[in-house]
């Protein structure tokens, strides 16, 4: 069977009514809707709810802190049944394995549990972002340290960037799930990313999921982005 890398579409607005457009506009092209901390803090959990309704749910809240409190997080957002959820990677290894257990003890005999990624270097960072953070290795290689850790400690895949798909299937094989932003349309904005590729340079690259934001909801026609992606996706 041929690998599919499948498009989630970025809702990311304080706007609960523009929220709940999206989703019946440009939900029905795409594979999931991504809801974040805009959104998430700005509308509360019941609007989640409500604007994922009939979709696949990627809630995107990027925990970091001690374990305890990681482990209560995902506890209580579980209850949204989100397809995929995140962590950072950098909160370590006992962070994460309690992430992992919790989000197994959170769900009912035959529900499908959460998929847990780690996010290992934000796509807005560089070299030189990683330096100010005291990271004096290229994005590529601290990626890496950290894919291996989130893997090994219980992760069900990762977020990164397209360039950095290569080195970690090299190193961890087709196992971790590989959800991949800092995706632009050619001519398209950078905007605050800095590791971006194309739709169809990171379903290459191998990439399961991308996920777009910008490009598709601050297009005149959502709708019509979204699709031109999925076409992209398609033919690459
Ligand atoms: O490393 C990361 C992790 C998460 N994101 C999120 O993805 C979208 C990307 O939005 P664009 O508008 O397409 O830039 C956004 O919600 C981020 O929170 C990321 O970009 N990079």
């Amino acid at each position: 069977m041929t690998h599919r890398t499948r498009l989630i579409a970025a809702l990311d607005t304080k706007d609960r009514q523009q929220a709940l457009s999206w989703a019946d506009d440009v939900g029905r092209i795409v594979d999931a809707l991504k809801l974040g901390m805009e959104f998430t803090y700005s509308c509360g959990f019941e609007a989640v709810q409500e604007v994922s309704s009939g979709h696949s749910l990627f809630l995107d809240l990027k925990l970091h802190d001690i374990p305890n409190t990681v482990a209560s997080g995902l506890s209580a957002l579980a209850s949204l049944r989100p397809a995929l959820t995140t962590i950072h990677a950098s909160g370590g290894s006992e962070m994460i394995a309690r992430g992992r257990e919790t989000l197994e003890k959170a769900i009912l005999p035959g529900e499908t549990r959460p998929k847990l990624l780690a996010v290992t270097v934000l796509t807005s960072m560089n070299a030189e972002g990683l330096a100010e953070t005291g990271v004096d290795a290229p994005p590529r290689e601290q990626v890496l340290r950290l894919g291996k850790l989130a893997m090994q400690a219980g992760a069900d895949g990762l977020v990164c960037s397209a360039h950095e798909i290569a080195p970690l299937r090299d190193a961890l094989g087709d196992d971790p799930i590989l959800v991949v932003p800092g995706i632009r349309p050619a001519g398209a904005s950078a905007n605050d990313q800095k590791r971006i590729m194309t739709p169809a340079q990171a379903a290459r690259a191998g990439a399961d999921w991308i996920v777009v934001g910008r490009p598709i909801i601050r297009a005149e026609n959502p709708a019509r982005a979204a699709q031109a992606i999925m076409d992209e996706l398609a033919s690459a």
